[in-house]
């Protein structure tokens, strides 16, 4: 469903960056690791937008979509988390939710004003659908509570809950367990299985190395901008390379 073909991004002479090809299949959990400043969030960014690539291109499900706007791609059917906490804090958990959703609602400028009939059936169903998401990850009871008064585990969760709240196909992840506690990194292990059960693939980006283990499919290694290695947890977990660069990198 995306396919990143031979990527490069330079910041001044730093080539942040640097020919890297990757690929995420349907339904699929893809991890991409690698130390510090080798490049990862940088490749999200050229992803979902952000950045336009010096060369190469980034197509999802077989359209082009390097150089598009980020509400584009997000219309496309991609969705991001971010390294920092992203939330809307003085909102309501469920009205984060319901920001998450804006680009799959049709009812328009005028609509909304005059609160017509199609406008308010559309925000029914809105709100329905957040409360299944907020129960899919056990948060529905904190659903009127201000965002910033969560753990830090719970509005992690919820930024996830709201970039599911678009739809995506694609779920990009980054960081996601950073902050978390081990029993919420247990807890989150399982609700990104069932994530992807639901047919939504995921691209995440993540240090601890157990989650990873445990979690992807498939595992890309960058290493100062240039992809180092890629393969199944197993193979990357006793490649020579990936441990030298970590024991090195960090
Ligand atoms: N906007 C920018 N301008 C200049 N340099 C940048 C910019 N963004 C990132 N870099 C540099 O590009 C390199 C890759 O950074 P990036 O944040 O993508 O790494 P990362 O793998 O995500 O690291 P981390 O694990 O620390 O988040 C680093 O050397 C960083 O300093």
């Amino acid at each position: 469903m995306l396919k990143v073909n031979d990527v490069t991004l330079s910041f001044g002479g730093l080539k942040a960056v640097n020919h890297v090809s990757m690929e995420v299949r349907d339904g699929s959990i893809t991890g991409l690791i690698g130390p510090n400043g080798a490049g990862k969030t940088t490749f999200f960014n050229l992803v979902s937008g952000v950045y336009k690539p010096d060369s190469g291109n980034v197509e999802f499900d077989g359209r082009e979509i390097s150089g598009k706007f980020c509400y584009q791609i997000n219309e496309s059917g991609i969705s991001r988390t971010y390294q920092v906490i992203n939330l809307f804090k003085k909102m309501t958990v469920m009205e984060n939710v319901l920001v998450g959703m804006h680009s799959r609602l049709k009812g328009g400028f005028w609509p909304s004003l005059l609160r017509l009939d199609i406008q308010k059936k559309e925000e029914k169903a809105a709100r329905e659908k957040a409360v299944e998401l907020l129960r899919f990850v056990g948060l529905e009871d904190r659903a009127f509570e201000q965002a910033g008064s969560l753990s830090y585990g719970d509005q992690r969760l919820l930024e996830i809950v709201r970039g599911l709240a678009s739809d995506p196909k694609l779920l990009l992840l980054d960081e996601p367990a950073a902050g978390m506690n081990s029993k919420e990194n247990d807890e989150l292990l399982v609700l990104l299985k069932k994530i992807a059960a639901r047919g939504v693939a995921i691209l995440i980006i993540e240090h601890d190395m157990k989650l990873m283990m445990n979690l992807c499919d498939y595992i890309y290694v960058l290493y100062y901008g240039k992809k180092l290695a890629e393969g199944a947890p197993a193979e990357i977990q006793k490649n020579p390379e990936v441990i030298a660069a970590y024991l090195g990198g960090e």
